[in-house]
């Protein structure tokens, strides 16, 4: 039996696989809560606050003192913030947006525990073209639902992208070499941990 290591204030399954693969082990927390930006709020401070929110309603509900991980993405085009789309329309405008350029994939992360931690992660992603067809396409895939400007690198929406400069942990949820530096100031090491992550098993990467 592995102790648990920290706590992760999030549903997205892709978070607690990200957090999987660094081995360590974590229980689950909610992590329900407002993700409107402020008036004039920057991405960069609104994904930050979001990551705090979600870390202190992990916090609130913790069954144990360990530090609590809470982490926020969002896509940002042309000053806009685009989170997860309402629905095809909205998904067809934000890849219209992003189709045949670039932009920017900002990925706030929040660690409560002796102290408050945050970081920000920031990626540039190069899109192709993108056309209208293909943007229907994709929303009937379903892929893009749940995920900040419609699409999900570590799906199908890789077809459109070019090249990223930056993390590609931060683009899927949660940059892990930012997040390990975050976990170790509380003591928390991945080599301290016996996890094996269950989707590599025992085989060599
Ligand atoms: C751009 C991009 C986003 N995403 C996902 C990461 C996030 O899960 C989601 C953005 O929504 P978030 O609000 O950051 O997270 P969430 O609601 O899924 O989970 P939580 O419970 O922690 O609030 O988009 C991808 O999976 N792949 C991508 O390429």
């Amino acid at each position: 039996m592995n102790e648990v290591a920290l706590y992760l204030a999030s549903r997205s399954p892709r978070r607690r696989e990200l957090l999987q693969q660094l081995g360590l082990a974590h229980g689950l927390l909610p992590a329900d809560v407002d993700e409107s930006p402020l008036p004039g709020e920057s991405a960069e401070a609104f994904v930050i606050r979001i990551a705090l929110e979600k870390a202190r309603a992990g916090r609130q509900v913790a069954p144990s003192p360990l530090p609590v991980l809470g982490a926020d993405t969002a896509v940002v085009c042309d000053g806009r913030i685009l989170g997860k789309p309402a629905d095809a329309a909205d998904a067809a405008a934000m890849l219209a947006l992003l189709s045949g350029r670039a932009h920017r994939v900002l990925t706030g992360v929040a660690v409560l525990g002796q102290r408050e931690q945050t970081v920000l992660s920031e990626t540039r992603v190069q899109f192709r073209q993108i056309a209208p067809a293909e943007a229907d396409a994709y929303w009937a895939s379903g892929e893009p639902r749940d995920k900040a400007g419609a699409y999900a690198i570590q799906g199908r929406g890789a077809l459109f992208v070019e090249r990223i400069s930056g993390s590609y942990t931060g683009v899927v949820g949660l940059p892990l070499f930012e997040t390990a530096r975050l976990l170790a100031a509380e003591g928390v090491h991945p080599w301290d941990s016996t996890l094996v992550p269950s989707n590599l098993g025992n085989q060599t990467p």
